[in-house]
């Protein structure tokens, strides 16, 4: 049942483009700002094309630029999992959280990172007051995951070794 409405809800996205079945950057922009705009409690600008296209680079597995049904579903449940994370934590602010509760969403969602980490990712994902909004929040988690998962592709016992290429190939497309 719920998948039925997920293929509906995907068809309607793509359906209206010639890019046949797949979702664009822009497409997936649209459907996440018309969802966000339906939760009043989720803080946020909105999410721009550049994070869109980062979200699609991160999660885009088969390199075509654009996400197919079983990328977007994947894309989709996540966000749907995180944006629970998230609500937990913003109940009582804005639809904002603090750098402090944002290192307890990390570590709910799964992601066991050092003080470092925290300190670079409120860097770059807070506003200057130190708050982080839905948008910012699901971004910085695709990143995350998709960083985790690139490292796995490439570990060899807890290492990994690429060619300057690789490297760029690896951080230029996110
Ligand atoms: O309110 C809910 O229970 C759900 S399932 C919310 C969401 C489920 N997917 C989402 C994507 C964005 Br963007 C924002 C909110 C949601
Ligand atoms: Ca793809």
């Amino acid at each position: 049942e719920e998948d039925q409405q997920f293929r509906s809800l995907f068809q309607q996205i793509a359906a209206d483009v010639s890019t046949e079945m797949e979702v664009t950057a822009n497409e997936l922009k649209n459907v996440l700002n018309r969802v966000v705009s339906k939760h009043k409690d989720l803080n946020t600008e909105g999410f721009s094309l550049e994070c869109c296209r980062s979200m699609i680079a991160l999660v885009d597995m088969d390199g075509t630029g654009r996400l197919s049904l079983q990328e977007f579903r994947h894309l989709w449940n996540k966000i749907k999992q995180w944006q629970g994370i998230f609500r937990h934590y913003s109940s009582d602010q804005a639809g904002i959280i603090n750098s402090y509760e944002m290192r307890n969403a990390i570590n709910d969602a799964g992601f066991r990172l050092n003080n470092q980490l925290y300190d670079i990712i409120t860097m770059r994902y807070a506003n200057e007051g130190m708050n982080i909004d839905f948008d910012s929040f699901i971004s910085c988690l695709v990143r995350l995951e998709a960083m985790f998962r690139a490292f796995q592709a490439f570990d060899q016992d807890g290492m990994i070794r690429l060619s300057v290429l690789e490297w760029l190939q690896l951080t230029m497309y996110a």
